[in-house]
């Protein structure tokens, strides 16, 4: 017969001596390691001392049965899969058995293809049990504090925010415009807590139809509405034990802003079309990028929502007043994506990281990441150079022509940032960093150079 078991240990408990002999030689020969044991009280002993891959375990036995066993080795923390034997008579000791924890159970006569079987399914099983604790772990380390880059100091103090409310139920609300990493913040907040092993749920309020959105967070009954063909759980009860990202909170309908608030007031949740409520036992973490206090003041979101929101509140400074992480970030993701497309640049050039210093980042750092990932693609040599950067970055030649291009929004007020930047670093290059005589290029007080020197973050 073909091994295929690996050499994996399996245990054998029971009191009939044939059946013992039989299930050695044949398991044995589909590769297994095999021990014997001749009742309960003697496999916990053994288990307790080895850890076997599987238990197979006969219930009706002297000394110990099975389910005295299952019991035991519940109590000792016994790991082995087990898989319990019934004869005639057993079935339901066999049913109360898997409610203890077995993994299945055979019904006794056997066959040895049966037998097999059920082992096979078992070793999928653990396969996949090991698969899933892998990425949940490479998950975790994906999301950990080092996979966070800055060594900007407001940053840094987020950072300490986060550890310290991690544990915690307390919503937060995490501020900062479009691509600063709220996402980001918000998942090192729930897989650095307590929370971790439970689901991480993420939606955007923007991104689903109004009269969807009720449906999608709180779940519908079927026939709730014309397309609701079956009962189906909302966002809230998958996060159950976890935490649910309300992402773009700012777009919420004013209609399901009272319900959110109600759900957070009294933890529990109606599912459209029901009567009934369910407790719930979830996190709420929100984020946006509009200025809620205007929204409330436009009565287009609700004050008391935004206080339930706001209970714990961060706020993530665009690229633009963290540039000291603009190299950090880069050669971050060089590494990151030079390790995806297994093309080793090691890093970018000087001429390459100028034009990343000068420009103004309006879609902060999702864009920067983008703009490595295809500067990546186009890179032949082992450093990133200029022209793998996009256009709009190598139209500023770091003369302050073209400085006005490197923003791409419709905003006055942060195109003269990048225009003031731009000609700051101009006049900075002209003096070879001479602050006094900058500022009288610039035509500005030297006290004003230093203001925006420091406002900018370009010391
Ligand atoms: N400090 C950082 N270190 C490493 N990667 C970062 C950092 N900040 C952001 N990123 C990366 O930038 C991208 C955008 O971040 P994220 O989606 O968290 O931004 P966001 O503020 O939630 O954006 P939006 O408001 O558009 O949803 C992600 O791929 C994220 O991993």
């Amino acid at each position: 017969m073909k091994k295929n078991a690996d050499n994996k240990s399996i245990l054998v408990v029971d009191d009939e001596e044939n059946l013992r002999h039989m299930l050695h030689v044949m398991l044995q020969k589909q590769g297994y390691h095999v021990e014997l044991a001749v009742e309960g009280a003697e496999a916990l002993r053994m288990a307790a001392q080895k850890d076997y891959d599987f238990i197979l375990c006969d219930i009706k036995m002297p000394v110990l049965d099975g389910v005295g066993f299952l019991k035991g080795a519940n109590a000792a923390g016994i790991k082995s899969t087990v898989i319990m034997m019934s004869a005639y008579g057993t079935v339901d000791s066999a049913i109360e058995c898997m409610k203890l924890g077995a993994y299945d159970y055979i019904s006794k006569p056997f066959k040895s293809d049966e037998i097999g079987l059920v082992l096979r399914k078992a070793e999928e099983r653990e396969r996949l049990k090991a698969e899933n604790k892998r990425l949940k772990e490479e998950i975790n380390r994906e999301f950990s504090f080092a996979n966070i880059v800055s060594k900007n100091e407001r940053m840094h103090e987020i950072f300490n925010l986060v550890q310290k409310v991690c544990d915690y139920k307390t919503t937060v609300l995490i501020l900062g415009e479009s691509g600063t990493g709220k996402e980001l913040i918000a998942r090192a907040l729930h897989y650095n807590s307590r929370r971790k092993n439970a689901t991480f749920v993420a939606i955007n309020c923007a991104a689903i139809p109004e009269n969807l959105l009720e449906s999608e967070l709180f779940g519908h009954m079927k026939g709730a509405f014309t397309d609701a063909s079956s009962d189906k759980a909302g966002l809230f009860e998958q996060a159950n034990g976890g935490t649910l990202f309300l992402d773009e909170i700012g777009e919420m309908p004013l209609a399901l802003q009272v319900k959110l608030l109600r759900v957070l007031q009294d933890e529990e949740i109606r599912v459209v079309g029901g009567t009934v409520t369910k407790k719930i036992d979830v996190r709420v973490i929100s984020a946006t990028s509009k200025h809620l206090e205007q929204e409330i003041a436009a009565e287009r979101f609700r004050e008391d929502l935004y206080f339930r929101l706001n209970v714990f509140s961060l706020t993530l400074p665009p690229l633009r007043e963290r540039q000291e992480d603009i190299p950090l970030l880069a050669a971050h993701f060089i590494e990151k994506y030079g390790r995806k497309m297994a093309k080793h640049v090691a890093c970018y050039t000087p001429e390459a990281l100028k034009l990343l210093m000068d420009y103004s980042w309006p879609g902060n750092v999702r864009e920067l990441e983008n703009c490595i990932e295809r500067g990546l693609v186009l890179c032949e040599g082992e450093a990133l150079d200029v022209e793998c950067l996009p256009e709009k970055l190598r139209s500023m030649d770091g003369r302050g022509r073209g400085a006005g291009m490197a923003f791409d929004g419709f905003s006055i007020k942060r195109a003269e940032e990048s225009l003031e930047r731009a000609l700051i670093r101009k006049a900075l290059d002209e003096t070879g960093g001479n602050r006094t005589h900058a500022a009288r290029l610039l035509e500005i007080s030297h006290r004003a150079l230093l203001y925006k020197i420091k406002e900018y973050g370009m010391e």
